[in-house]
């Protein structure tokens, strides 16, 4: 019997081909495997349009597969000294109260220990828990992951070409969860990833830009629509009526002061056309190829006004979520006309005062001025000379905007254009009713001249408009004119008076806005006291037919 070789060297020589097949297989088998994991990583990958994508594409796809329970992926701040979480692990299965907790806090120094290491390190790095602890410094979050359960961390660096974008954290709750044979697909899947993340953030770019976009296209519309309307007013308050000498003195100061920039102040009762007056000026002047602009200083509450004037920054106060361009701007190269101007509160006038001044403007918020060149005409109701000893109106800005004053006369001074501005509505009136009138009777007008017209030409325009529905012939023989309206009753006390709700309504605000000498808004006006905003009771005051002229008539009669 020939003496068997040592089985050893035998089963040396013979299984090591095997043996080395069979690693050899193996790796071509996990090779495989790897490609088509990357291959299918990188579709998805390819696919995530936004983070949520991303989100899923990790949490589902390579968190389990290397072993790991919770995941961070940390981005570079631009400055290179911070890092922050782009994504990570779900809400919930964190500790949200916890200060270390690595995604409620936002700012990482990369020089950490461990962020700075994963950048250097040009694969995978795997960390132990234990040994970490043992460190005597740590960056926040590892001894809130210890207590999260975590015993190994794997971290690998994201990167998009050359450029660092940041690390990705796999967290495992036990030891040997990351396997060394599968540093090469993570390494391969994090080039993926830094991919991925750079079309994340073109496109969240792109989406703010779209969105942006898409708020200056509502701002747009909004301000056409504005200036549309503007428009519209403008062509439907187009003639100025009046033959009356005192109309003559008025049309005569309006040509003169056209052609300048000067600024106007428009004085006179309620409804007497000062407004008219300013469309006139601004129509006749070099700037009527851009539209007048209109602001109501008494028909928005006083935080309003400024921010309407002079426009706001995007997060300069809560609520301005957008950029607004203010009325000062928009009438740049045109008129801008302030109505109502001694409703204006005083922290406002001086900032009018200014911007007079400068023809300058900042918005609120803004760290820039705005030229602006804009010709004021501005009007009010008010004896503003009178607000200014009572130190209601800064004498400055009153002398300012007192350059050019225009008073606008009452109608009951000038009754001789009764005729001609009542033909000038019956006309207007009648036509967009569809009816045909050819004017007033005798006894009618007599009726119309003999009256005070308190609320001047604006009544006359609303009463003959209401008096058109009423007529039905050609001829206006009968027109109402206001009367105080009582009932006597008789009968237990024929003293007792029933007066109508609105009437008690009407006498009380008109009792309140003379006591506050006819200011609605401001911490001395009537609307505070009556615990309603301005704007309501202007509403209610325009309903009740309460004017300006009514508050100071009943005050001169007291
Ligand atoms: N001379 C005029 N000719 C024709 N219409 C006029 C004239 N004056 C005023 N009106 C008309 O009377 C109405 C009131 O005029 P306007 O608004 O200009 O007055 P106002 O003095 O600015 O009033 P308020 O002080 O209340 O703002 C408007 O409808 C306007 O068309």
């Amino acid at each position: 019997m020939s003496k068997k070789a040592p089985a050893k060297e035998i089963t040396a020589t013979e299984k090591k081909p095997n043996e080395n097949r069979t690693i050899l297989a193996k790796l071509l088998n996990q090779k495989e495997n790897e490609q088509s994991i990357l291959l299918c990583v990188a579709a998805r990958i390819a696919a995530a349009r936004t983070r949520a994508d991303l989100w899923n594409v990790i949490n589902e796809d390579i968190l389990g597969l290397f072993g790991g329970v919770y995941y961070t992926l940390c981005l570079l701040h631009e400055d290179r000294r911070f890092h922050s979480p782009f994504i990570h692990s779900k809400d919930e299965q964190f500790d949200v109260d916890n200060p270390g907790n690595p995604i409620i806090r936002n700012d990482h120094p990369v020089e950490d220990g461990i962020f700075d290491y994963a950048l250097k390190s040009s694969g995978p790095v795997q960390f132990q828990m234990e040994t970490l602890l043992k460190q005597p410094s740590l960056p926040v979050y590892i001894p809130y992951w210890a207590k999260m359960g975590i015993q190994e961390m794997l971290v690998v660096k994201i990167t998009n070409g050359d450029e660092d974008r940041g690390v990705l954290y796999l967290y495992a709750n036990k030891t040997g969860a990351f396997s060394q044979g599968q540093f090469g697909l993570l390494s391969g899947i994090a080039d993926l990833i830094g991919t991925g993340i750079c079309n994340i953030l073109a496109n969240e770019k792109i989406e703010e830009q779209i969105a942006e976009i898409n708020r200056y296209k509502q701002q747009l519309e909004e301000e056409k629509a504005y200036l549309i309307a503007e428009q519209r007013a403008a062509e439907g308050f187009a003639e100025l009526i009046g033959t009356s000498p005192e109309m003559q003195k008025v049309f005569s100061l309006i040509s003169k002061v056209a052609d300048s920039s000067t600024t106007v102040l428009l004085l006179g009762e309620t409804g007497t056309g000062k407004e008219l007056v300013a469309r006139a000026i601004h129509e006749a002047s070099p700037r009527n190829g851009n539209l007048m602009i209109k602001v109501n200083c008494a028909a928005m509450p006083a935080s309003l006004i400024e921010s309407e004037l002079f426009g706001h920054e995007k997060g300069s106060f809560t609520g301005a979520s957008e950029r607004r361009i203010g009325k000062f701007e928009l009438a740049h190269n045109s008129t801008l006309f302030l109505d109502e101007i001694g409703e204006l509160p005083l922290e406002l006038q001086a900032k009018i005062l200014r911007a007079l001044q400068e023809k300058e403007i900042e918005r609120i918020g803004g760290k820039t001025t705005i030229k602006v060149d804009v010709r004021v005409i501005a009007a009010t109701n008010r004896n503003l000379e009178k607000e200014v000893t009572q130190q209601r109106f800064r004498s400055d800005l009153y002398y300012r905007l007192n350059v050019f004053p225009i008073t606008l006369p009452p109608l009951r001074k000038r009754k001789q254009d009764i005729p001609s501005l009542a033909a000038h509505f019956i006309e207007r009136f009648a036509r967009s009713n569809g009816k045909t009138i050819h004017g007033l009777s005798r006894k009618a007008m007599d009726k119309l001249e003999a009256y005070a017209w308190p609320g001047n030409i604006r009544e006359l325009e609303h009463m003959i408009e209401r008096t058109i529905l009423l007529t039905n012939g050609h001829i206006i023989r009968n027109i109402q004119l206001p009367e105080k309206s009582s009932i006597t009753l008789t009968g237990h006390n024929s003293e007792f008076q029933v007066r109508s709700l609105e009437e008690v309504e009407r006498e009380y605000i008109l009792t309140v806005l003379k006591h506050y000498n006819g200011r609605i808004s401001g911490p001395h006006g009537a609307a505070l006291k009556l615990q309603i905003p301005p704007t309501t009771l202007i509403s209610r005051m325009q309903k009740l037919g309460i004017q300006k002229e009514h508050i100071v008539r009943s005050s001169a009669e007291d």
